[in-house]
C-alpha cells in the first residue's frame, strides 16, 4: 500500500540507533542538517514548498506530506522508543484512527477489558460502522487471549498499566501468543501511562507503541498531540499512507511544541513518579484501596517491574462511597479537577463522571469499574503542599479515620 511520492521525507525517515543513556537521548535532538547550526530545530510554518520545476520538487512538497519540524520530531521520538518509524498526528486518538485503519471489514480486534473511555468509544463505532468486532478480555490473564484467537484478528490492543485501574498486561507472553498463533495480527500497546523513559514496549514484543503525546511526552497540557511508534519499516510505511491520505499528520507548530516538550520528559517523570510514591503510600497507610504498581501490595507487582523502569505517576483509589469521593475530589484547592494526565501540575478527577463517562454505565458495571474510584495524575509541585492538600480535602468529606487516644 505505497504511492508516496518520490520526493516524500517518508523516504528519508530513520532509526538512528541511541547511543547515550535515555536521559541524555531524550534532551540530544540531531539537528545536524541546519543550514545555520540552529541550537533548535526551527518551526517551517509553511502548507507548501516551492519547486525547482514542474517534475522537480525539494525533499517536501506539502505540509500534510511531511514538513521539516515534523521530520525532526518524528525521527527523535523514533530513537527514544526504539522504533524503526514514529509518525505524529493531531491527537492520541488520531494515532489509534490511523492504526485502525489497517483493520477491515469482517477482522477482528482483540482488547482489554479496562482501557481508557476514548478508545473504547472507537472501538464501538468501528463495530458499527466498519463490521470490525472487538473482543473485550481481562489482559491481566495471560491465556483468556487464547480462545479469541483466530484468522480474523487482525490488532491486539494492550494497555498496561490500564486506565483507569492500573492493572497490568504481560506485554512478552501475549505477544508471543500472537505471534505464534496469528501471524496476520499485530500487537498494539498503548504505552501512554508510562512513555519510553519508563518502559518500551517495542523492546517487549509489541509491533505498534502508541501514545496521547499530549500527556507525558509533551508534559505542559499546551497541545494535543499522538504519537505512533513501528517497529517494522514497512508497517511504519503503511501507516503513513494513511496519514498522508487522511490529513492528520501534526502541524509544525504542534511538532515543535512536543520536540521541545519531551526534551524534559526524564527529569519530570523522576519528580513526578518520585511523589506519586510517597502519595500512594500515605493514602494505603489510611486504609484507601489504592492501585499503583510501585506498591508491594499490587497484584502485579513483579510483573510491572520486568518489563518497565518504574511505576509512573498515576494512581486510582476507592473510597467506598461516590459521595464521599465527589467531596473528596472538590475539596482539594491545589489538585485541579480536570480529565487528562502526565502535565507538571497534579489533577484529580473521578473516571466513571469524567474520562469513562463515555463507557455505558452497565458496562462500566460488567467490567467492574468502581463508580467511586478517584484518579490522581501527580505533577512537579512540592510534594508537602500535594499531601497537605489531599489530607485537607480527605478530613473535609469525613475520610480521614478518627484519631484514638
Ligand atoms: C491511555 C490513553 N490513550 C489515549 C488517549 C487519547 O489521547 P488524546 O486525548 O490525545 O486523543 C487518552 C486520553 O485522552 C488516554 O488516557
Ligand atoms: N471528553 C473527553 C474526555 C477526555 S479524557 C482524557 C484522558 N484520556 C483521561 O483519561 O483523562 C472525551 O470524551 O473523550
Amino acid at each position: 500500500m505505497t504511492d508516496i511520492l518520490p520526493s516524500s521525507p517518508a523516504a528519508s525517515v530513520v532509526n538512528a540507533p541511541r547511543r547515550y543513556r535515555f536521559a541524555t537521548e531524550v534532551v540530544t535532538v540531531d539537528n545536524s542538517d541546519d543550514p545555520h547550526n540552529a541550537a533548535s530545530v526551527p518551526i517551517y510554518q509553511t502548507a507548501t514548498f516551492k519547486q525547482k520545476g514542474a517534475t522537480a520538487s525539494g525533499e517536501y512538497d506539502y505540509s500534510r506530506s511531511g514538513n521539516p519540524t515534523r521530520t525532526h520530531v518524528e525521527n527523535h521520538l523514533a530513537k527514544i522508543m526504539g522504533a524503526e518509524r514514529a509518525l505524529v498526528v493531531t491527537s492520541g486518538m488520531g494515532a489509534l484512527d490511523v492504526i485502525t485503519r489497517l483493520v477491515r471489514s469482517g477482522e477482528e480486534i482483540i482488547a482489554g477489558d479496562d482501557l481508557y473511555g476514548g478508545t473504547n468509544r472507537l472501538l464501538s463505532f468501528l463495530a458499527k460502522s466498519q463490521n470490525v468486532k472487538t473482543h473485550h478480555i481481562d489482559t491481566t490473564q495471560s491465556d483468556s487471549i487464547l480462545p479469541f484467537l483466530s484468522d480474523k484478528t487482525r490488532l491486539v490492543l494492550l494497555e498496561s498499566p490500564t486506565n483507569p485501574l492500573i492493572k497490568i498486561t504481560d506485554i512478552p507472553t501475549i505477544s508471543k501468543y500472537v505471534h505464534e498463533r496469528c501471524p496476520n495480527a499485530l500487537v498494539v500497546v498503548d504505552n501512554t501511562m508510562m512513555s519510553p523513559y519508563l518502559q518500551r514496549p517495542l523492546e517487549l514484543g509489541a509491533d505498534i507503541s502508541y501514545h496521547s503525546g499530549t500527556k507525558y511526552l509533551s508534559g505542559h497540557h499546551d497541545l494535543m498531540a499522538g504519537v505512533i511508534g513501528a517497529k517494522d519499516a514497512s508497517v511504519g510505511e503503511e501507516l503513513y499512507y494513511v496519514i498522508n491520505a487522511t490529513g492528520c499528520g501534526l502541524g509544525p507548530f504542534d511538532s515543535w511544541l512536543l520536540l521541545r516538550g519531551v526534551k524534559t520528559l526524564a527529569v519530570r517523570m523522576d519528580k513526578q513518579q518520585a511523589s506519586c510514591i510517597r502519595i500512594a503510600d500515605y493514602l494505603e497507610a489510611l486504609g484507601f484501596k489504592v492501585h499503583f504498581p510501585g506498591l508491594l501490595s499490587h497484584p502485579q507487582y513483579e510483573l510491572h517491574k520486568s518489563m518497565s523502569s518504574g511505576p509512573g505517576a498515576v494512581l486510582s483509589f476507592e473510597t467506598g462511597d461516590t459521595g464521599i469521593s465527589e467531596r473528596i475530589v472538590e475539596g482539594t484547592k491545589l489538585w485541579s479537577i480536570s480529565v487528562s494526565f502526565g502535565c507538571v501540575n497534579s489533577l484529580i478527577s473521578m473516571p466513571c463522571r469524567m474520562s469513562h463517562a463515555s463507557i455505558p454505565a452497565h458496562i462500566r458495571a460488567e467490567r467492574s469499574l468502581p463508580e467511586d474510584l478517584i484518579r490522581l495524575c501527580v505533577g512537579i509541585e512540592d510534594v508537602e503542599d500535594l499531601l497537605e492538600d489531599l489530607e485537607q480535602a480527605l478530613n473535609i468529606a469525613g475520610a480521614l479515620p478518627t484519631p484514638t487516644k
